[in-house]
């Protein structure tokens, strides 16, 4: 899995098309998303990830714990992200991954959203600049090679 964190003031998306031929069903409401003072994590989910689906998720939570608790970050957006790797896992992998990293991050106590998955999105995002505010992350399951 690649991760791009970024400290942000705000990141809001607007669904614009499908870019799945079937993307996560979703509500009216989800088409639209903002939250302020978040750290957006966008991540692609790697054919590598397949290995070891269980074992990414929580590699992902300890990351990102770790970063939130640099930059003192209470908000998470979690967004698929299918421009960080040339070699992509399956998209059902990819959304149950996402799924549950949502769910942990909630389970761990932070306010988590999820842009919707398999989708062609506009978003705006206002990085906050100071020098923890743009870092990325590689994990794999254990025994496996970083490409
Ligand atoms: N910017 C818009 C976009 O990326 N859209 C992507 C993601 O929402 C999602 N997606 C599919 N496969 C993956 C994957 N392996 N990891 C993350 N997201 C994925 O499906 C869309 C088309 O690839």
């Amino acid at each position: 899995m690649r991760m791009l964190l970024i400290h942000s003031d705000y990141l809001e998306y607007e669904v614009k098309d499908k870019a799945l031929k079937n993307p996560e069903p979703i509500s009216e409401e989800q088409k639209k998303g903002r939250l302020d003072e978040v750290l957006a994590v966008f991540m692609s989910v790697e054919k590598v990830d397949e290995t070891n689906p269980d074992e990414i998720v929580e590699k992902a939570i300890v990351e990102i714990k770790d970063v939130a608790s640099q930059v003192k970050a209470d908000r998470i957006f979690v967004y698929p992200f299918a421009h960080l790797s040339s070699e992509l896992a399956k998209p059902d992998v990819a959304l149950r991954v996402l799924q549950k990293i949502e769910e942990r991050l909630k389970e761990e106590g932070f306010e988590v959203k999820r842009a919707p998955f398999g989708y062609y999105k506009a978003f705006r995002l206002s990085c906050k600049g100071h020098p923890l505010a743009e870092l990325s992350r590689t994990i794999v399951p254990s025994g496996e090679a970083v490409s």
